[in-house]
């Protein structure tokens, strides 16, 4: 359903609403939109969307008559208020502010404080978690079919799973603001696999930087196991997309405000007030990841080693209070007060201080002002997810075209880097050789500087973000509804065994780990992969039979290929298709001329270190690939060793090797930069062209694996090479080159009816393939009905021990 009018309908949800509401009577509000931070946002994706908000109102309202008269106010702001109320404490200082913020930003954990029930971290999850539910109440009071829910920050990480178990249909997207954290950072959070899950349950995830979201992902895979991609995270088959989007800001509103005449007043006096002065601005929060501190401690140096300086130049801070409850907060603010009073009784006299600095908040056109102002911005926050600061100064500069100097740790250094003086906020001197730099800038200089990330701000604003976040989400939410749809369907055997039968000839391709190997078996004391011997006669019939051609396509090496079918007359495909066999049993290599293998020997050191500290794994050494197993290893202990283990490799040996690692569920896999199992067919079916003299073509296949993500292209292949039902092989092969023909695989190799294809995913919920078994075992049915499928018209109905028996007689085992 659309609308309320013909756009269609956004809900924005954020701890804070963006309005700041002022009591005026009894029941009567005004309403203020607030100018700064993520509220830009606002501005941007209005046009588009119907844009309501959903979050905090600021301050408690506990009586119901007030509760609806306020709701009534902000509903004209379009505005819907959470009352949080008793939870919010807990959930905002606590959980949030005390507990996911330090870890986002690098801190660390405080340390719990058991002896007051309220400030557990247990107590404090609960109540986030009781918070993120009132949120969900009051989007469910508001959601109307379609509508878009577009979920903000580290306060809203459960909402995502909340509102997909409410309804799995609603489109949901969330935007982190903050940083993300190296996963051995964010690995000390107790509730680190829950907050994760749950935002993974988005239809959309968005981050500052490709540092957060790389750091994001890497953490996904080394916590939940899961499978990362270029596209984002995989768990079941199931993907949540992940993308790179720095917000902006509204810079026409910065840019306008600061012709305003209020503000060129505003402006003179400033002029006149620092008048033979160059003027330093700094706005923060005053918080501990600004580096407030660090600031001045630069400031402090420069004046020291530049004594020329100590009159001419000012450092105006605006300290904007926020968190005040927080302990660390009241900590900071002493810290930096003492160091104001110590360089201003170091540096100042009656007529002139260095160092003018506010603990508040100021008027937003005061604000443009100041930046318009300045000569030079700085900002040296310690860790920061963008800073809307830095913009901001950009965008008032047209005319002064002052200096920013940013902190390499701030997420705007990526983007705004190119024009600005990149410091490391903790190197005192590097901060104050900055500031030497940027008083003495030549005009030349300052121009181009400015110019580039003048160009940078007015192009990427809040209004492009929000447009590109919520595309992305609909692109992201129609590809995971198309896979819903795509849920495959139960195998109809009966049909599968009559067409193979019926077929001239039949192509079957199978993954081997998990597809034909031995179940796992806590017993066994072999840690060899072995050929189910259950399969052994059928795998020999099959490919005894001149009308069937087996292949088996895997990531594992050669030796090991050979070691299990060596005695088979089948297709090899080892290391993804870097090494072919074919029936004879010749090798021949598919690898790229000058691969660069010398990250082998530092990965399978690390594998020897982790195989000799876990009991029961081991590890195959291949010519492009080494793969560590912990399939027979203790379950728990596997995984937490595979998580080390990726730790080690990407510190070291594959820090700079273009290498693909695939995280499986028992393994560890390292291989140099390699095809998809889909891309590796294709060249197996020329290879085979070229091999054999192929008189007919293959008109039947039958695909299936116990498959990662990445290599279900497989399934795609054969759909993309099916020949339109109206044509003939004969018609097909007079015009191959007809444009309507896809497929590069010649028709005298490959001449395939969409109902004489059979891709089957085993145990997968979603998949790329058209139909799905439960286990392995139901292969190794499969296989025996096809292997005597050409003797039994009733193959499908035999039962098992008639077939084993059958199937003995006949193929001699
Ligand atoms: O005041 P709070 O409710 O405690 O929130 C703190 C600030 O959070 C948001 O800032 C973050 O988002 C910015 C925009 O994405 C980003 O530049 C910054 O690095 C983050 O810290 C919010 O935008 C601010 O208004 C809040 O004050
Ligand atoms: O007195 C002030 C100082 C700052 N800001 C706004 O606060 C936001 C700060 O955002 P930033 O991303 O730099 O840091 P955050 O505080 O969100 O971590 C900016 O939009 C500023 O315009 C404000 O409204 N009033």
């Amino acid at each position: 359903m659309m609308s309320y009018g013909e756009r269609p309908r956004l809900l924005v949800v954020a701890n804070r609403l963006p309005v700041s509401s002022k009591k005026t009577g009894e029941n009567s509000w005004s309403m203020e939109m607030s100018p700064g931070g993520k509220f830009n946002l606002l501005g941007g994706v209005t046009d588009q969307y119907d844009t309501k908000w959903v979050g905090w109102p600021g301050f408690d309202v506990y009586n119901e008559v007030e509760k609806t008269a306020l709701s009534k106010s902000l509903a004209q702001m379009n505005c819907i208020p959470v009352f949080l109320n008793e939870v919010f404490d807990q959930y905002y200082n606590g959980y949030s502010n005390g507990i996911i913020w330090p870890i986002l930003h690098h801190m660390g954990l405080p340390i719990e404080c058991h002896h007051d029930a309220n400030k557990t971290f247990q107590t404090q999850y609960d109540a986030y978690k009781k918070a993120n539910r009132m949120f969900l109440d009051v989007v469910i009071e508001n959601y109307e079919e379609g509508d878009t829910i577009w979920c903000q920050d580290y306060h809203l990480m459960f909402l995502p799973q909340y509102l997909k178990e409410y309804n799995n249909k609603i489109k949901v997207g969330w935007f982190l603001h903050s940083p993300f954290p190296s996963s051995e950072v964010y690995k000390t959070l107790p509730s680190r696999s829950e907050l994760l899950r749950s935002v993974l349950r988005a239809d959309l995830l968005g981050f500052h930087t490709y540092d957060f979201a790389r750091h994001f992902v890497s953490t996904c895979t080394q916590i939940l196991g899961v499978e990362g991609t270029d596209e984002g995270v995989v768990d079941q088959g199931r993907l949540t997309r992940v993308v790179v989007l720095p917000m902006g800001i509204d810079p026409d509103r910065f840019i306008s405000t600061s012709k305003l005449p209020e503000v060129i007043q505003q402006m003179n006096e400033l002029k006149e007030k620092f008048f033979g002065k160059k003027v330093i601005l700094g706005v923060d929060r005053l918080d501990m990841i600004k580096g407030i501190p660090q600031k001045y401690l630069g400031f402090e140096k420069f004046l020291e080693e530049n004594p020329d300086w100590r009159n001419k130049v000012v450092l105006v801070q605006i300290a904007v209070p926020t968190r005040d409850a927080v302990p660390e907060y009241q900590k900071v603010r002493d810290q930096v007060h003492g160091l104001v009073g110590r360089i201003n009784g170091r540096f100042g006299s009656i007529s002139s201080l260095p160092v003018h600095h506010m603990d508040c908040s100021v008027p937003s056109n005061y604000l443009c002002a100041l930046y318009a102002t300045a000569d030079v911005l700085l900002v040296t926050s310690l860790r920061d997810g963008l800073n809307l600061v830095s913009h901001e100064f950009v965008a008032c500069q047209e005319s002064k075209k002052g200096v920013l100097i940013l902190s390499e740790f701030a997420g705007a250094g990526q983007s705004l880097g190119a024009g600005a003086l990149l410091v490391n906020p903790w190197n005192v001197t590097e901060v104050s050789s900055a500031i030497k730099e940027a008083l003495t800038m030549p005009a030349e200089e300052r121009d181009e500087r400015h110019r580039v990330n003048f160009q940078y701000v007015i192009t990427n604003s809040a209004e492009k973000w929000g447009g590109d976040f919520l595309s992305e989400l609909n692109d992201a939410f129609a590809e995971s509804e198309m896979k819903i749809r795509s849920i495959p369907h139960e195998l109809p055997q009966r049909d599968m065994i009559q067409r193979y039968s019926q077929s001239n000839h039949r192509l079957i391709v199978l993954g081997f780990c998990g597809t034909l190997t031995e179940p796992m078996n806590s017993q066994n004391e072999e840690l060899d992969l072995k050929l189910n011997p259950k399969l052994k006669g059928t795998l020999k019939a099959l490919c005894n039979d001149p009308k069937t051609t087996v292949v088996v396509l895997s990531r594992s090496g050669r030796n090991i290929l050979d070691k299990v079918f060596g005695e088979y007359k089948i297709w090899l495909a080892a290391e993804n298709g870097m090494l072919l066999r074919d029936p004879t049993g010749e090798w021949v290599t598919n690898m790229p001329e000058n691969m660069n293998l010398d990250w082998v020997n530092g990965v399978k050191n690390v594998f020897k270190y982790f195989t000799d500290r876990t009991p029961r794994s081991f590890f195959e050494a291949n010519e492009t690939s080494l793969v560590w197993n912990h399939e027979y290893a203790d379950v728990k202990f596997g995984k937490t060793q595979a998580r080390d283990m990726l730790q080690h490799l990407w510190a070291g040996p594959i820090s700079k090797a273009s290498v693909d690692v695939v995280r499986g569920n028992h393994s560890v896999e390292v291989h140099a930069m390699s095809e998809t199992k889909g891309a590796a067919i294709g060249r197996i079916l020329e290879e085979m062209m070229h091999k054999i003299s192929m008189t007919t073509p293959i008109d039947y296949v039958f695909c299936s694996g116990y498959l990662l993500e990445k290599d279900e292209d497989i399934y795609t292949f054969f759909e993309s090479e099916i020949v339109p039902s109206k044509l003939s092989h004969e018609t097909r092969s007079k015009s191959s080159s007809s444009n309507i023909m896809k497929n590069q695989i010649s028709p005298n190799v490959l001449d395939l009816k969409k109902e004489n294809y059979f891709s089957v995913a085993i145990g997968q919920t979603r998949s790329k393939a058209r139909y799905v078994i439960d286990s392995s075992q139901d292969v190794v049915d499969l296989l025996h009905k096809l292997a005597i499928a050409d003797t039994t018209t009733m193959a499908n109905t035999v039962s098992d021990s008639e077939l084993h028996q059958r199937l003995a007689m006949e193929t001699r085992i």
